[in-house]
Parts: C-alpha cells; sequence; structure tokens
C-alpha cells in the first residue's frame, strides 16, 4: 500500500518507520502534489498550530479536504486537533471530522503520561490493553454526527474517535512497539 505522512513539523519519521514495518511505502507529503496515487494520509503529532500554518502556507489546506473526501485520513495528536472542526480557538483546521477537541487538557503537572486503553472496537482478539502515550495531548470533547468514540479513558474522556475512513487518537500510537493502530488504519484505508 501507498500512504502518506504529512511531513511539515511533527514526529513523522516515527509514522513512518511503523507503516514501513508493516509492509507499506511511505511518501512525506509537503505538496499538494505529493497526494497524487496515495491509499491514505496520517497526520503526525507536533504543533497543531505550525503544522496548520504551514498547510496554509504550502496551500495544502484545500488539497488535503479534497484528499480526505475519498480517502483514509488518520490524526495522532496534533493530528486529530487538524482533523477536527472544532479547537475552541482560532487556528486552521481540515474541519473534517466532527468532533470538537480541547487542546492540552491535561493540564501542565501531566505533560505526558501512559494509560492502558481498552481496544475491543478492533475485535475479539484484542483483549490486551494498549499502552498509550500521551503528551500535552488533547481530549474529543464532543463526537457529533457521523463520528463516534472508539475509545475513552476509565473517567468517560474520550480520546479516540473515527468518522467513516477518519480516524482522530489523542495519543502517540507511533512511539509504542504496538502496531496495533497502525495496522488498523491500513484495513480503513484498503
Ligand atoms: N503531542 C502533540 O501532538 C501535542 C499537541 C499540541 N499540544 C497541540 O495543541 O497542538
Amino acid at each position: 500500500m501507498r500512504i502518506g505522512v504529512l511531513a511539515l513539523q511533527g514526529d513523522f519519521h516515527e509514522h513512518q518507520a511503523m507503516l514501513e514495518s508493516l509492509g507499506a511505502e511511505v511518501v512525506q507529503v509537503r505538496l499538494p502534489r505529493h497526494l497524487e496515487g496515495l491509499q491514505g494520509l496520517i497526520i503526525p503529532g507536533g504543533e497543531s498550530t505550525t503544522i496548520g500554518k504551514l498547510a496554509v502556507d504550502f496551500g495544502l489546506i484545500e488539497p488535503l479536504r479534497a484528499f480526505g473526501k475519498e480517502h483514509a485520513i488518520w490524526g495522532t495528536c496534533a493530528g486529530a486537533i487538524f482533523l477536527s472542526s472544532d479547537a475552541r480557538r482560532e487556528q486552521p483546521l481540515l474541519g473534517l471530522m466532527d468532533i470538537v477537541v480541547a487542546r492540552n487538557a491535561f493540564g501542565r503537572q501531566v505533560d505526558s503520561f501512559e494509560a492502558d486503553l481498552d481496544v475491543h472496537f478492533m475485535g475479539q482478539a484484542n483483549q490486551r490493553p494498549f499502552r498509550a502515550i500521551f503528551i500535552r495531548a488533547p481530549i474529543i470533547e464532543q463526537v457529533r454526527g457521523e463520528a463516534q468514540a472508539l475509545v475513552t479513558l476509565p473517567d468517560g474522556r474520550i480520546v479516540a474517535a473515527r468518522q467513516g475512513r477518519w480516524l482522530a487518537t489523542s495519543f502517540h500510537p507511533e512511539l509504542t512497539g504496538d502496531n496495533r493502530f497502525h495496522r488498523y488504519f491500513l484495513e480503513l484505508a484498503r
């Protein structure tokens, strides 16, 4: 499979390594023409305001929206914010997913933490929890319309959502040795 990683800013190399370990061919996307021939796209974690500004500068906003209408897109952390339709602040967003996110929602004292997530939504074979890494992570405050919550923390806060072939995760599966989310995404992109 041929999958893009948006390579404007953030930890796109880690996504690339994970995808390549699963046999995908990876294209770093910096310009609209790099989207040609891709089956899906990952938007990495980083700083969503920076990713948004660079996407505006590189003329990528409309091409990414058009690509998303036809293909799978997965945003991790800052990428999830960029995919959302409302981050409760002025910043460039793709506005594809009908989710409202709150940035840096876990407060300063827990800038980073790990948590075991229930990933039964992936199917019965996935009894084993997914050890997730959160770094200055957003919370998905609302899922609306066609969007659905996939994973919640024990207190009910939503940290993963899906809408058709679009996926948003607050955390960073590319920083773990566990490739189940990447495999799940490749199925969405197929
Ligand atoms: N790890 C991350 O991607 C952090 C996201 C960043 N705090 C933001 O608001 O964009």
